[in-house]
């Protein structure tokens, strides 16, 4: 406003002055008006020029922009690598043709003596562009511009200055045998107000901020990215595998695969080393680099200094100096998990890594992530919320959008669009997280219509996996930042896998079941395999890392459970005897030979390898004896951990019967994969958000001591890929069963005879009556839902076991157990 009121009141102060030049130079002569008529078209001409041809780049912009952006980098790439020909023709063959000789000119006046490379440079960028598509985060495009720019400028300024900062007036030769027109610019203007050395210093300061920038390093990264490069450098020519890519494993031979003893902190030579402050199960993307720099480093000349020590002392000496407690003398009798001769540490051959098939590429960014920004910033906009979409994670299944909110915006306004996002997105599994752990945004993840397969050759070749070679290290999959998750089973220590049917459960077991194939050997972990459903496991029937042979009988897998609870047992009283508090400090003892049986003793000490006990199913275990499974759970779930014994439990009906609070208070890692009701999520998960996730091995991991799951998705096996592992694993060792795991153990049936079928109810009558101390026969009719003949029966029988004294009329019978001495007779009932 302000801008139109003082042209109108100069024009009309000045009536005759600049606002009206034509009617001034107008009697100047008809040349001159018919030169400013041409003018004056010659004006309009480029207007209309320049319009149109605007309006054409603004369409092909257009038209670029909904390209895929997979073939835009291609033919970005394209376009260099037709560049880099044309200059090569130009400078290297010296071709004849008007556009090669100005492309000549051009080039070797602008790049002088540099311009030989410059087709060199374009064939790598060009073919980087088009092998990797997609994996260019925004704004690198910028970065690389600039930093090209700031290496051109120093390189080529350090030329001119090196052949004496020879001045265009010199001649176009004089140029082209130095830095070129852009040394010149880059050296000549400053060496004319500074010395041309003192040029120089600066031009290598430009030099390498350009490399920086190009390799997107930050000063105070240098060291580290050093060490990276020549540790990378030194593995090629040589040094130890690095197991990443299937490249690097079809090099390896045969030789190389064979387990060797492990070295690395996990084998745990130190005792007590394998427990660390903040230690979660799930290990970091990429521990080499970044991560250790603070902590690692500290821990590591930590555990070094240890590992030198406990080479030079006896075990005895140090833990002595601890103040630990004097060993209880160790059971001379005590029959170990042994490990048959045929598996010999260092004659196992691990799988080779390629029997896992990789996935497909993962997409950094796709056409239909594009156009949910879109709907999301309209939804926004329709709603009036101060809100911007200000990027996004892509994962394999889901692509996490982050909104950021201007001041004072509640948070509510955009979580309770959660159903209009759905709407403008259209997909009804959208799931909203305020915040983005870490970020001051919220987060809204929507399935991709276009899935990435995660495979778990690709997950157990990445670094984050090789990084550590932890025998129970497993890989989950990959979260929604398409970061390798794997997880460490012992670190769980126990795992409750639920999920409704066909949500992935079992895809996820074989996951868990081919991870350890590939990466351990029977002598270090491990398995037994309850399989109720009697069809999922089958095909690991008979690789050496069972125990017994897969239990499909759910009564034989209550029993198999009683069996753990005492293998843990004898390993307690063996912990106890030596003096560590973890199986890993005792087996790295015997390794060391440091642990002897004491005198007179047949024992003789060997590790004791992890146990893992998979159970598919625990429902049908549930239904058959549900106190049983539930006490033997319990038992292992409470102690476990230090005895190297560990449970994953997998539920399609993540119902409290089935997974009852008890069995949830001590099993503390989760895994949910999709849930068909909103309870279901809360009963695995105690939060929401499992009947939101979009099945087929979507799943929230929630791991010992996390507050908020993280969601990913499942590493996919295939039936073949395991099949070809199986038979590997078959091929190098014969599984060696121990025959009591399943078996009734004890004089069990004589009992069993006299007591037929009521075994279990007997076992919570005794129960009822040993913890109320109230022998009465109409209480149990009561609380067990027995008629009176049962009740009455059941007395006779517990009174024939001395629990109860005999009938005295209608009073109460007396009982004669104590609630202490209850586990003892429970068992002595079972007959164990
Ligand atoms: N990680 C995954 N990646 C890709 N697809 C998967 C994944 N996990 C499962 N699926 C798909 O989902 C289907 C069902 O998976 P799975 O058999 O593991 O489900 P489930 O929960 O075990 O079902 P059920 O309880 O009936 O055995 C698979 O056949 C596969 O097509």
């Amino acid at each position: 406003m302000p801008a139109r009121a003082s042209s109108g009141g100069s024009a009309r102060k000045k009536p005759g002055g600049r606002s009206s030049p034509t009617k001034k130079r107008m009697p100047e002569g008809p040349i001159v008006f018919a030169f400013s008529m041409f003018g004056q078209f010659l004006a309009v001409l480029w207007k209309v020029i320049a319009h149109t041809v605007g309006g054409v780049a603004r369409a092909v912009g257009r038209g670029a922009r909904d390209l895929d952006p997979d073939l835009r980098r291609d033919g970005a790439g394209l376009m260099l690598l037709a560049s880099g020909v044309l200059i090569a023709a130009a400078v290297w063959w010296q071709s004849e043709g008007p556009l090669l000789e100005y492309t000549r000119l051009v080039i070797m006046g602008g790049f002088g003596a540099f311009s030989p490379i410059l087709p060199l440079l374009f064939l790598p960028i060009a073919v980087k562009l088009m092998r990797t598509p997609g994996t260019a985060k925004p704004g690198d495009g910028g970065r690389l511009a600039i930093g090209f720019v700031a290496i051109m400028l120093g390189l080529l300024g350090l030329i001119h200055i090196a052949h004496g900062v020879p001045r265009p007036a010199e001649g176009a030769e004089a140029l082209q045998t130095s830095g070129g027109l852009i040394g010149f610019i880059a050296s000549g203007p400053l060496s004319m107000v500074i010395t041309p050395t003192l040029t120089a210093v600066l031009l290598v300061l430009v030099l390498v901020f350009g490399i920086l920038v190009v390799t997107s390093t930050p000063i105070r990264r240098i060291p580290e990215r050093l060490q990276t490069l020549f540790g990378a450098l030194l593995e090629r020519d040589g040094g130890p595998d690095s197991g990443i890519g299937i490249l690097g494993a079809d090099e390896e031979g045969p030789e190389q695969r064979k387990r060797k003893p492990r070295s690395g902190p996990t084998a745990s030579t130190v005792a007590g080393d394998h427990e660390r402050p903040y230690d979660t199960p799930v290990l970091p993307q990429s521990p080499e680099p970044v991560a250790p720099a603070l902590t690692d480093g500290h821990e590591k000349a930590e555990g070094e200094n240890a590992k030198d020590e406990s080479k030079d002392k006896p075990a005895k000496g140090r833990r002595k100096k601890t103040g630990a407690p004097d060993p209880t003398p160790a059971p001379a009798t005590a029959e170990q998990l042994s490990i048959p001769s045929r598996v010999v540490e260092g004659d196992y051959e691990l799988p080779a890594p390629p029997m896992l098939e990789p996935g497909s590429p993962s997409k950094e960014r796709t056409k239909a992530n594009d156009d949910i920004v879109s709907a999301l910033s309209g939804v926004m906009g329709q709603f009036k919320i101060d809100a911007d979409v200000t990027g996004f994670t892509r994962g394999p299944t889901v692509t996490r959008y982050e909104i950021e909110l201007g001041p004072a915006v509640k948070v509510e306004k955009v979580t309770a669009l959660s159903k209009n996002i759905s709407l403008a997105v259209k997909s009804a599994d959208v799931r909203i997280q305020s915040p983005i752990p870490g970020k001051s945004a919220i987060g809204v993840e929507i399935p991709n219509t276009d899935k990435d397969i995660v495979s778990l050759g690709d997950i157990l070749r990445s670094s984050a996996a090789t990084a550590d070679d932890h025998p129970m290290l497993v890989g989950l999959g990959k979260d929604v930042e398409g970061a390798n998750v794997v997880a460490n089973l012992a670190k769980m220590p126990h795992v409750l896998v639920a999920g409704a049917t066909g949500a992935g459960k079992s895809t996820c077991i074989n996951g868990l079941i081919t991870s350890l194939m590939m990466r351990s050997t029977p002598d270090e972990v491990r398995m037994i395999l309850v399989d109720p459903k009697r069809v999922e496991l089958t095909m690991y029937e008979g690789i050496p890392h069972l125990i017994t042979p897969i239990i499909t009988s759910p009564k034989k897998a209550a029993e198999a459970l009683q069996w753990v609870v005492g293998e843990m047992d004898r390993r307690y009283d063996d912990l106890a005897a030596s003096g560590y508090r973890h199986m890993d400090d005792f087996n790295a003892a015997v390794r060391a030979g440091e642990l002897k049986a004491p005198p007179g003793s047949e024992r003789e000490y060997e590790p004791y390898p992890y146990l893992l006990v998979i159970v598919d199913e625990l429902a049908d275990l549930m239904m058959v004896a549900p106190r049983d499974v539930e006490d033997a759970v319990v038992r292992i779930t409470q102690l476990a951990r230090a005895a190297g014994i560990h449970l994953v439990l997998a539920t399609q009906r993540p119902s409290v019967d089935v997974v009852t609070g008890l069995i949830k208070a001590n099993v503390p890692s989760r895994l949910a994969f999709a849930t068909s009701s909103l309870s279901d999520s809360r009963v695995i998960l105690d939060q929401a958000g499992a009947e939101k996730l979009v099945g087929k091995g979507d799943a929230l991991f929630l791991p010992m001591g996390a507050g908020k799951p993280i969601r990913l998705q499942n590493a996919w096996v295939g039936e073949k890929e395991i099949r070809r592992v199986v038979e590997h694993c078959k091929k190098q060792s014969e599984p060696s069963y121990r025959e009591d795991v399943a078996a009734p153990q004890g004089p069990k049936k004589e009992i069993d005879e006299e007591i037929g079928d009521d075994l279990d109810l007997l076992l919570q009558a005794t129960e009822l009556v040993v913890t109320t101390q109230f022998g009465s026969t109409s209480m149990l009719q009561r609380k067990l839902r027995v008629g009176f003949a049962k009740a009455g029966r059941l007395m006779d029988l517990m009174e024939s076991r001395d629990v109860v004294g005999p009938s005295e009329g209608s009073k109460a019978r007396d009982v004669l157990v104590q609630p202490d001495d209850l586990p003892q007779v429970l068992t002595d009932i079972r007959g164990g």
